[in-house]
């Protein structure tokens, strides 16, 4: 019977994997950056997977709930949901890291939820044989698309810790032309997202004109992640009106967002100020935003994310899916979710082509002009692979890095780096 299937034994591994010196508004990405890999093994010898942060506060709470759902079978995701909110507890002296709303420990439980729901969700498809995407409802699209993530970024990061990048520096509007170049001529993406609050916004803006000139008709986001006051938001919005697709998080709060919704035709985007359900119902009610950027791993899994679109088709809203460095298990996860939402009206962010190391069998997931084709085959259709699991365990244990931390990494370019937000 399947019902008489039961989790036996969960691993937590955390990995450390080379990410690069890549700019954003609270200061540059570390040499390392973290994930946990979780393996759910069950009474008939399955082992069902999944990928979340690896961040030592994330750790600490998927360590507190890991006891409660041993013995559950994997078909059993509401009981874990009631198991994981009663256990799950604040971590002391946790930091958050205010550009990855994953980070925030009001939402450990939802965190902790969609880590382990996805990897039941990955038993249950293997255990009857349909893919996790199927679980959800079944697929309205069999592919997937992604936007090219660009970045400004260093050549090399400080103290040089391992070979550069292929990616050279990116700092000027012909760089940022180059590297959208690279990223769409390996992966084919037709859409492009400018992660900035990094320069100037007369500069931002002029690396956009600089893409929209060399892909014309491409769709482009610009993402300041908060980083740019109000009054400087209002003021730059005329400026990128024929430029964006969408005005991602250009000025930090519901409020100021809406008040910027009343100054410009952009449509404003998400993943800062609409994190949780309670912040959804007021920025509805404030008009702060017309774009949902939803993200499986803090929204409280792959059912919660459907929910959300749901809501988002209720109220109006488009929604598509914001993404932190991430590898494969997490984008195979993305890949079956966003497969089952008929309202994603825009391609999905990810950091992938920023990330050279894989946990997953076979290598890495291949795009196809810009898109993630869902695989057949029972459950979320990855596997791990062993050794470099435990290759980067190791870089983990010896890397040093036990929570992201941007702006300390700065400090290490620029001591006086003072981080103040929005800093334009
Ligand atoms: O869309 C976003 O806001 C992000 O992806 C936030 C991330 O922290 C991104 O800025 C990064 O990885 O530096
Ligand atoms: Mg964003």
């Amino acid at each position: 019977m399947r019902r008489d299937i039961r989790i036996t034994d969960i691993r937590i591994t955390p990995i450390a994997f080379r990410d690069g010196p890549l700019l954003n508004a609270a200061g540059i990405h570390e040499p390392w950056a973290l994930r946990a890999i979780l393996e759910f093994e069950t009474s008939d010898g399955r082992i069902g997977i999944s990928e979340t942060y690896g961040d030592a506060p994330m750790l600490a709470v998927l360590a507190q709930a890991r006891p409660v759902i041993v013995g559950l079978s994997p078909f059993d995701l509401n009981v874990m949901e009631e198991r994981v909110r009663a256990t799950v507890r604040p971590v002391a002296g946790a930091v958050e890291f205010t550009l990855a709303p994953g980070s925030h420990s009001a939402k450990n439980a939802a965190k902790v939820i969609s880590a382990f729901e996805v990897a039941m969700l990955d038993l249950q498809g293997q255990i009857v044989g349909a893919p996790v995407v199927d679980l959800l409802g079944g697929a309205v699209r069999d592919r997937v698309p992604y936007s090219a993530y660009l970045f400004f970024k260093y050549a090399e990061h400080h103290g040089k810790p391992y070979a550069p990048d292929a990616w050279g520096e990116g700092l000027s509007p012909a760089q940022i032309v180059e590297q959208a170049r690279r990223m769409i001529g390996l992966y084919g993406f037709r859409s492009i997202k400018l992660k900035g609050g990094v320069f100037e916004p007369a500069h931002e803006i002029a690396c956009i004109r600089a893409l929209s000139e060399a892909f014309p008709g491409m769709p482009l986001r610009l993402d300041p992640n908060a980083n740019w006051s109000l009054q400087t938001s209002i003021a730059a919005a005329p400026e990128l009106d024929e430029l964006l697709e969408y005005y991602e998080d250009p000025t930090p709060g519901l409020e100021g967002m809406a008040e910027l919704a009343r100054h410009t035709r952009l449509p404003l985007a998400t993943n800062m100020v609409v994190t949780t359900f309670d912040e959804f119902r007021r920025g509805v009610a404030l008009g702060s935003v017309k774009v949902v950027l939803s993200d499986h791993h803090y929204w409280g899994g792959l059912r919660a994310t459907r929910e959300l679109a749901r809501m988002c088709e209720v109220w109006g809203l488009g929604i598509s899916m914001h993404s932190n460095s991430h590898l494969g298990i997490s984008l195979m996860a993305m890949t079956h979710v966003a497969a089952s939402v008929s309202n994603l009206g825009y391609a999905c962010d990810t950091h992938y082509p920023w990330q050279e190391e894989e946990v997953i069998a076979g290598g890495r997931v291949a795009f196809d002009e810009g898109a993630v084709r869902l695989p057949a085959s029972p459950g979320l259709g990855v596997q791990l692979d062993r050794e470099a699991l435990a290759r980067l365990h190791e870089q983990y244990l010896a890397c040093g890095v036990r929570q992201r931390d941007d702006l300390a990494q700065m400090r290490k370019y620029q001591p006086d780096f003072a981080g103040t937000s929005p800093r334009f």
